[in-house]
């Protein structure tokens, strides 16, 4: 048992309340010294007690104004994290932006799909821009902002449904083609975990333009695709190589220090024709770390860094801190 105690409040929508404190991750915590406190985002947060952390997942001008009185009462409380770094990623280009400034010395490189904002949808029927992307296209929300209409893309096969898109600001990319796998990068400051999941199908080249895959198909109806339509059967996912260790640690750990963030998790895919090109195709604040293995000891390992950091200064202090509290 640890004899330092820390109080992080946490601060939360309900439903991300009901993922991610699960009792499980208290009880780890709370046995490694740390015990997690529901903040009330409608109380002042100053007369709520003392935090040595405050986690959150609010963007709100009222929640900001909290924020800046209770750091003016508490400077040495730490904030994870401040809102003017996390909402760089509540805009699909800002929230990529980063990924161009990395400097890695490997073979592997980390790129951004190939891309174009369209501002207004009649721009979409004239821009020769869009139409040198090629397709298939994906068109996202320019805004990525944790509501449902964030998340609504469609596919684009063709001319036809580029003008049939009537969503704008929008974000064009590049279809690329990536074994209908997709590797979530789960960074929580300096613990990095990297998982698999399924993702989009590849679209075979030559069934490009002939029905169904004609005009644009909103995600959700990709389901209603028969597997002849797209490469979905041939899907191994088990036997699909993990990117390398390395390489996911430095984009990591590049990417956190770039966007001065500790809590996110970035989807990266693997070009299939291209093996060495890994792109980073979406980045999420606080995202769902309870679907993580080991989510428990990585986010109390994370919380004793940090704070063990602040009260002994210094990267050598966290190693020693957060081993001597973790292991056993
Ligand atoms: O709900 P979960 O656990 O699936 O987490 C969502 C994330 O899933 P992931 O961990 O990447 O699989 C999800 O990631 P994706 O954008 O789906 O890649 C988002 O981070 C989502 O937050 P928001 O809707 O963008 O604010 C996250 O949703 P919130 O829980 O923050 O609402
Ligand atoms: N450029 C792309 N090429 C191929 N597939 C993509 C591309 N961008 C996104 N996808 C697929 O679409 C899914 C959703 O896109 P993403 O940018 O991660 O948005 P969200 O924020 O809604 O998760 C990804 O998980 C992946 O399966
Ligand atoms: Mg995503
Ligand atoms: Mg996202």
């Amino acid at each position: 048992m640890a004899d330092k105690r820390y109080r992080v409040g946490y601060a939360l929508a309900p439903k991300k309340v009901s993922s991610f404190i699960q009792p499980s991750l208290l009880e780890y915590a709370a046995s490694h010294g740390v015990d997690l406190v529901s903040v009330d985002p409608s109380k002042p947060l100053t007369s709520q007690g003392h935090f040595d952390c405050i986690v959150h997942k609010f963007y709100d001008d009222d929640w900001k104004l909290q924020l800046e009185a209770f750091t003016a009462e508490n400077p040495d409380s730490v904030i994870v994290d401040p809102l003017e770094a996390v909402e760089k990623l509540h805009n699909r280009v800002s929230m990529l932006e980063v990924v161009s400034k990395l400097k890695l010395d490997r073979k592997e490189r980390a790129e951004i799909p190939r891309q174009v904002v369209v501002s207004d949808s009649a721009e979409l029927k004239q821009s020769t821009a869009v139409k040198e992307l090629g397709f298939p296209l994906i068109a996202k929300p320019m805004v990525a902002n944790g509501t449902i209409l964030s998340h609504k893309m469609y596919l684009i096969f063709d001319r036809e449904g580029l003008a049939e898109l009537e969503e704008a600001p929008v974000v064009i990319q590049e279809f690329v083609n990536h074994g209908g796998v997709i590797f979530k990068v789960y960074v929580a400051g300096g613990q990095v975990q990297c998982v698999k999941r399924k993702s989009l199908p590849d679209i075979p080249e030559d069934k490009l333009g002939t029905a169904p895959l004609k005009g644009s198909l909103p995600f959700a109806q990709i389901s209603n695709l028969a597997d002849g339509d797209v490469d979905a059967s041939e899907i191994e996912f088990a036997g699909v190589e993990m990117p390398p260790e390395g390489f996911v640690e430095e984009v990591a750990s590049g990417l956190k220090e770039a966007m001065g963030l500790h809590l996110f998790n970035f989807d990266v895919i693997r070009d299939g024709r291209d093996g060495n090109r890994y792109l980073v195709i979406d980045i999420n604040y606080f995202p769902g770390y309870a679907k993580m293995p080991n989510y428990e000891p990585i986010l109390t390992g994370f919380f004793l860094d940090l704070l063990g950091e602040k009260k002994e200064g210094g990267e050598k202090g966290v190693k020693e801190a957060s081993d001597r509290d973790i292991v056993g």
